[in-house]
């Protein structure tokens, strides 16, 4: 049977890296059509002069279908691959000013702008399965879309029946660098990882060729040697050398790049800059690419090679649903209701965590062993600082948005946590629901 998949967001710059990943892995997962939909015509356009010359250069016969209509994205289809930002680059923008300034940590999906985005993604997010549940209810949605615990929360209590997997690129990402840094071949690794989306640590990391685990060994290299950041995006350098500090500082458990924002909101906001942010970086340089590429086909009779190639976030949920439809058990990190897979953590988290992936869905696997006092206190205030955000959402609350701002931990006290409520309000408009 040939699968039919949407790709929800269609006009992000992941979309062609996507697309040449199901292209190479049409053995395994054979596609008839390709549907992309978004919200914004001009993106989904531009994106569609790509996806339509790397389906024709790689001699494809798949369909291309472009919409803006729920209907037509997703009537009989197999697969959505979401990667929808709610609001855009100029809300994502907005997300890292405004707490940058009062002094306090502006990102994407970590401290306040991840719950300004947050409540619009919520929103936009849920709206969408609402729609896959009247067109495509047997579909699976395999999630991309930030923040994802929140996400994952959020569908958990409107469409508890839906079947979704919310997965993150950043373990793959950070184990890749580890082994090109130090020599590893990491497809003999068995992981053991534990948290929160972008707030948890590597428990153990067993190598099946050495039959040991070779985490402890890990630890130290990044301590004595340091990352291999070479070639990597400025931002991104910096983000792993900050990474090698909080590995120094903290080297019982190896943890996810995205710590730094809990454990050193101070380095972070000192190195930031108010006025031009990672949403800036983005326009002027994903962003632009996407416009620049899809101009140059447009215009151009025959044409170089484009720059967009099949890559590791790509194949990783491409690898999900070859999971599922092969009934592989394969094992992914993914983010799941606990439910006494961290045995000391509260069962109802939604936590990243190992599990196999198979037919009927996620088995997530159990650390079995309990979490050190620290990792589970800095998660516990997370957990709950999350769970009242989506509170909030659900009943409307500005009290329990206030309070899930005041708990997080990148916030220093109730007034900044209010001032800067307060302004992603009437920032943020139409794109929340309203609070009272
Ligand atoms: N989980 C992960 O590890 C991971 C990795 C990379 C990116 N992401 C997430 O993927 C998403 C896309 O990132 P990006 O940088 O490419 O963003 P982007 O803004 O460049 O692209 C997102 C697209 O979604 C569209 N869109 C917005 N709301 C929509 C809606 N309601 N319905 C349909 N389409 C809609 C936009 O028009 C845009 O074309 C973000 O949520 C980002 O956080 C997640
Ligand atoms: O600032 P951005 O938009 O470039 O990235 C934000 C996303 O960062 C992570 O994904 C990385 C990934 O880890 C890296 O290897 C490479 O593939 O780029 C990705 C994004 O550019 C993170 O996991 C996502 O959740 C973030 O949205
Ligand atoms: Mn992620």
């Amino acid at each position: 049977m040939k699968n039919i998949v949407t790709i929800a967001g269609g006009g992000s710059g992941y979309t062609p890296g996507i697309v040449l990943t199901l292209l190479k892995n049409q053995a395994n997962f054979p596609i008839k059509e390709i549907r992309l939909y978004d919200t914004d015509r001009e993106r989904n356009s531009d994106m569609e002069v790509i996806v339509d010359y790397l389906i024709k250069k790689n001699q494809s016969d798949i369909t291309l279908t472009v919409t803006h209509d729920p209907k037509t994205a997703f009537t009989g289809v197999n697969f959505i691959f979401s990667q929808i930002r709610v609001g855009g680059i100029q809300m994502r923008e907005i997300d890292e000013k405004i707490p940058l300034k009062y002094g306090i940590v502006g990102q994407e999906t970590c401290g306040l702008g991840g719950f300004s985005y947050g409540m619009r993604s919520m929103k936009g997010f849920l709206e969408m399965v609402q729609h896959i549940q009247e067109y495509a209810p047997d579909a699976w949605i395999l999630n991309y879309t930030n923040p994802e615990t929140i996400i994952s929360e959020a569908v958990r209590r409107k469409f508890p029946e839906a079947k979704i997997i919310n997965a993150c690129d950043m373990t793959i990402s950070v184990e890749e660098l580890i082994a090109d840094s130090f020599g590893y071949d990491r497809t003999n690794w068995i992981s053991y990882y534990y948290g929160l989306n972008h707030f948890g640590w590597y428990q153990s990391i067993y190598d099946t060729a050495e039959k040991r685990d070779i985490m402890p060994e890990i630890i130290e290299k990044i301590r004595t040697q340091g990352f291999n950041t070479e070639g990597l995006d400025p931002s991104w350098a910096k983000a792993f050398k900050l990474m090698e500090h909080m590995v120094d500082t903290f080297p019982e458990h190896l943890p996810n790049n995205y710590l730094e924002y809990y454990l050193y909101p101070n380095r972070i906001v000192e190195s930031s800059n108010p006025t031009y942010t990672r949403a800036n970086e983005i326009m002027d340089g994903r962003l632009k690419k996407i416009k620049e590429t899809a101009e140059k086909i447009r215009s151009a009779s025959s044409i170089e090679d484009i720059d967009y190639s099949s890559d590791s976030h790509g194949q990783y949920i491409v690898d999900i649903a070859v999971s599922i439809l092969n009934d592989q058990n394969q094992r992914f990190m993914l983010i799941m209701p606990n439910k006494g897979a961290i045995p000391n953590l509260r069962q109802d988290a939604v936590v990243e965590v190992p599990c196999y992936v198979n037919a009927h869905g996620v088995e997530p696997i159990s650390l079995r062993q309990d979490i050190p006092d620290f990792h589970k206190g800095l998660m516990e205030a997370q957990v709950a600082s999350e769970k009242l955000l989506v509170d909030a959402f659900f009943e409307g609350s500005y009290q329990k948005a206030l309070q899930a701002f005041t708990l997080n931990q990148s916030v220093p006290n109730a007034d900044v946590a209010k001032k800067v409520l307060d302004e992603l309000i009437e920032a943020n408009g139409e794109y929340w629901v309203e609070l009272s």
